[in-house]
């Protein structure tokens, strides 16, 4: 099939190349020129494991086509829309000003019988919004939630956990089926609905993501009063199969690009709706995960003898989470940020996501490695879990710094090994 993809930045580009290689024509465009020509030499404009490698399988093929010309779409036959819905700058809802900037653009290239397929994050009732303005070209619109992790986003594409079909016919499910076809062949689970119920189950999926965490945090921050160890606790309660162990890890809490922004925009939505009372407690969950960010900077202060002023301290990750160099209200960057905030020398190591540090947060000293930022340090935090992070041996580290002092902002390192090796080990939720 001929597609077309609006929207190259994390979903999009993934999105693009991944139905590529399962064998469809693919146009992916997008407005920002330097994304689409780093596609279009093959090269991914941001990290994302396996993307890599599908961009070169198909370079040059003339089976996946980068443009900045909307143009480029009039002879696909199902158009997705993968343009970001970030927060608004001056509210929680979320900002669609893309969203219809990209169904504009793409009016006019419509012809009778096309498929346009929602996959950004909207609020419930945006399709029914959009559904008359396609429709008068012929066209019919579909909602078909994404549910890609980054880090993951290749493998979750190509064999995603279920499908959600939102549609108005039969035919458009008919065209989604031929779209998936590997993926419905497979047996993956398959939900056809309508609008409403697809734009809520992104919405709610994410929310529950979100309440997850910050439900294991809230107990992490009942550990720290009691001397309870929260990590212990999430594995006894994870045993339960009806509660499981994942997406129970404590820590400085989530972010990224999505998480936070659609729990805010959900509940707007929900305000709008007159129904604030049912998602209030959305209210709680993002305060429970700032309030994690805050902790972390609260025990530097502690460690460090009630001040980080002109303390040298090494900060460890700065993306969301590993595997990405996404940095968008990423915890880790925030506990660099508020520290160096407060005066602390803040010397920041992430593997990736350096590049997209800098340009947002200037002001911090980035190194060049884990070693140079462990150099001197008096102490160490850290904030992304990633591997290089989590092998590092507290022996050999021993000698590099100052003053022994770490907070595990996910714990993920083996306190006890550390300690051992003289260090003060904190972490999250652990006594
Ligand atoms: N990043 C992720 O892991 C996932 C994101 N989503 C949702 O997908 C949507 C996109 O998210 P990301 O890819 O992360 O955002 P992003 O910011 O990385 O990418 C959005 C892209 O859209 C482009 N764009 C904006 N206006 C345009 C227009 N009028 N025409 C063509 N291109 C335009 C931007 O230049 C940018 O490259 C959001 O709604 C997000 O909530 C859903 C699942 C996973
Ligand atoms: O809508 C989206 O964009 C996506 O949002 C999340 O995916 P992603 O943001 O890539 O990352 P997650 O793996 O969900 O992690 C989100 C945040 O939660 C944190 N987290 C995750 C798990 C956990 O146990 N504890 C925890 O603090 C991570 O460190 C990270 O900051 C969802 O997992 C995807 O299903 C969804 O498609």
């Amino acid at each position: 099939m001929k597609l077309s993809v609006i929207g190259c930045g994390y979903l999009g580009a993934v999105h693009a190349a991944a139905m590529a290689s399962l064998g469809h024509e693919v146009v992916g465009i997008d407005v920002d020129q330097a994304k689409i020509d780093a596609l279009a030499e093959g090269r991914a404009p941001f990290f994302e494991p396996g993307l890599p490698e599908l961009l070169t399988e198909t370079h040059g093929s003339g089976q996946l086509v980068f443009s900045t010309d909307v143009a480029a779409a009039a002879d696909c036959q199902v158009h997705f829309i993968a343009v970001g819905t970030p927060q608004q700058v001056d509210g929680p809802g979320a900002d669609l000003r893309f969203v219809n900037a990209a169904v504009d653009s793409l009016l006019p290239h419509l012809k009778p019988g096309d498929l346009v397929v929602g996959k950004s994050t909207v609020p419930v009732g945006t399709a029914d919004s959009l559904a008359p303005r396609i429709e008068a070209t012929g066209a019919e619109l579909a909602w078909n939630p994404e549910f890609l992790r980054e880090g993951f986003a290749v493998k979750d594409t190509i064999e995603p956990d279920r499908l959600v079909y939102g549609v108005r016919s039969e035919r458009a499910r008919n065209l989604l089926d031929q779209v998936y076809s590997t993926a419905v062949a497979a047996g993956t689970p398959l939900v056809v609905t309508d609008y409403p119920t697809a734009e809520l189950v992104k919405t709610a999926a994410n929310a529950f993501l979100a309440t997850k965490i910050s439900f294991i945090n809230a107990m992490a921050e009942l550990a720290e009063t009691t001397g309870a160890d929260v990590t212990q606790l999430a594995d006894a309660i994870g045993y339960d199969k009806r509660i499981g162990r994942k997406f129970l890890n404590a820590g400085v809490g989530f972010g990224g690009g999505c998480l936070p922004k659609d729990i805010r925009a959900f509940r707007a939505r929900a305000e709008e709706l007159g129904r604030g009372e049912s998602l209030a407690f959305l209210r709680e969950i993002d305060e429970i995960n700032l309030r994690r960010r805050q902790r972390v900077i609260t025990l530097a202060t502690e460690l460090l003898g009630g001040s980080v002023y002109q303390r040298r301290i090494a900060v460890l990750g700065l993306a969301f989470k590993p595997n990405s160099d996404d940095i968008r209200d990423s915890p880790a960057a925030d506990v660099a940020v508020g520290l160096n905030g407060l005066g602390a020398e803040v010397v920041a190591y992430d593997p990736e996501a350096i590049e997209n540090a800098r340009r947002t947060h200037p002001q911090l000293t980035y190194a060049a490695s884990t070693k140079e930022a462990l150099a001197d340090a008096e102490a160490v935090v850290l904030v992304t879990e990633w591997d290089e992070f989590k092998q590092l041996d507290p022996t050999v580290v021993a000698d590099q710094v100052s003053q022994r002092v770490i907070i595990d902002g996910r714990n993920v390192l083996d306190r006890e090994a550390w300690r051992a090796a003289g260090w003060r080990y904190a972490g999250l939720g652990r006594s």
